[in-house]
C-alpha cells in the first residue's frame, strides 16, 4: 500500500467577502512530489485559495495545513521551503535580471546558482538588462526564476505561462519537468488545459468557490465524459451517438448509408472538452473564457 505524505490540506477552506463566497468550502490534498493544477473559469477562486495557502490572505472558515503550518501562521523558516509565482508581478523593474536573482538568492538558506536560474528561464542574454526594458513575457521568466532560486519544496504558480510564445511555454515546461524530477512538489493554475495535461499528475476544477471534480487528469469529468461521439446527418437530421466502438458503429452506418454518410464525424472529448462541462455553460459568457478548439488532448 502507498501511503502519500500531504505537503498541502485544504479543508472545508471558505473565504467570504462580504455576503459574497470566493472561495465556498473546498477539500484537496496535495501529495510529496505531485504536480496539482487548479482549473476554473476567471472569478473561480483559484487565486484566492492559492493566495490564502501562501499565508497572503486570511481565510474565513476551514483549515489548510501548507508543509505542515497553518498559512496564517507561517513564519520566515516556513516561506523559505515555498517558491511563489505570483499571477501579476509588482516588479518596479529598475534592477537588472541578474542583480535581481542575487537579491532574492540571498534571502534563502541553500539558494540555486544564479546563473543557472537564468539559463535555465533562458533570459542568459538579458542578464545584465534592467527589468523593466524586458518584454512582457520576459518579465514573466524573472517572475519564475525568482520563484525557483531558494530551491523551494513546494512552489506555487499561479498562471505562470501568461504572455509566453510558444517556445518559451515549452522551455518553461522542460524547467518544471526538471524540477519534478528533482521532486518540487507544484501548486499550479492555468487557463491552458494542454499545459494542465503536460504537467499535471491530478487536478481540482473550481467553479463558483466550489470544487466541481478532482481526479488524475487523465480521468477529470468520470469515464462517460471520454467516450467518444460519433456523428451523422441522416433523412436530413443530425445524428450522434456515443460509443466505446466508433468503429464498428462507423462500419455500420456505411453498411446503411452507403461508403460517404453524410457529414461524419468521431469526435474524441478532449481535456478541454470534458472540463468545458465540468464548469457548465454559466461560464461560456465569461469575457476571456478559453479557446474552444479541441486540439489539447490529455497528453499523459
Ligand atoms: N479583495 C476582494 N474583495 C472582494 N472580492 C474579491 C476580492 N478578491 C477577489 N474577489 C472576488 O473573488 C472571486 C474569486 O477571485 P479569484 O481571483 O480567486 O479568481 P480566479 O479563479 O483566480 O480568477 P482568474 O482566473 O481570473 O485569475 C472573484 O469574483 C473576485 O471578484
Amino acid at each position: 500500500m502507498t501511503t502519500h505524505e500531504n505537503v498541502v490540506e485544504v479543508r472545508e477552506l471558505r473565504k467570504i467577502y462580504g455576503h459574497f463566497a470566493a472561495v465556498d468550502g473546498i477539500d484537496f490534498d496535495i501529495h510529496r512530489g505531485e504536480t496539482f493544477a487548479l482549473l476554473g473559469p476567471n472569478g473561480a477562486g483559484k487565486s484566492t485559495t492559492i493566495e490564502i495557502l501562501e499565508g497572503y490572505r486570511d481565510r474565513t472558515s476551514g483549515d489548510a495545513r501548507v508543509l505542515g503550518v497553518d498559512p496564517g501562521r507561517g513564519g520566515l523558516d516556513w516561506k523559505a521551503r515555498l517558491g511563489i509565482v505570483l499571477q501579476s508581478s509588482g516588479e518596479s523593474g529598475n534592477v537588472t535580471v541578474i542583480e535581481q536573482l542575487r537579491h532574492f538568492a540571498a534571502l534563502y538558506p541553500n539558494p540555486r546558482d544564479v546563473d543557472e536560474v537564468i539559463a535555465a528561464v533562458g533570459l542568459q542574454e538579458k542578464a545584465g538588462t534592467l527589468i523593466r526594458k524586458l518584454s512582457g513575457g520576459q518579465r514573466r521568466r524573472v517572475d519564475v526564476a525568482v520563484g525557483i532560486v531558494g530551491r523551494p519544496e513546494l512552489l506555487f504558480l499561479d498562471e505562470p505561462t501568461t504572455g509566453f510564445d510558444p517556445e518559451a511555454r515549452r522551455s518553461f515546461w522542460d524547467l518544471i519537468r526538471t524540477l519534478q524530477s528533482e521532486g518540487t512538489t507544484i501548486l499550479l493554475t492555468t487557463h491552458y488545459l494542454d499545459e494542465a495535461a503536460q504537467l499535471g499528475d491530478r487536478a481540482g476544477v473550481i467553479a463558483g468557490g466550489r470544487m466541481v471534480d478532482l481526479a488524475p487528469i487523465g480521468e477529470l469529468g468520470g469515464a462517460d465524459a471520454r467516450t467518444p461521439l460519433v456523428r451523422w446527418r441522416e433523412a436530413g437530421e443530425q445524428r450522434e451517438q456515443r460509443t466505446d466502438a466508433p468503429g464498428a458503429l462507423v462500419a455500420a452506418l456505411i453498411d446503411r448509408l452507403g461508403p460517404e454518410p453524410d457529414a461524419l464525424e468521431v469526435i474524441r472529448p478532449s481535456l478541454e472538452d470534458v472540463y468545458l462541462d465540468l464548469i457548465g455553460r454559466e461560464t461560456s459568457t465569461s469575457d476571456d473564457a478559453e479557446p474552444t478548439t479541441t486540439e489539447t488532448e490529455v497528453a499523459r
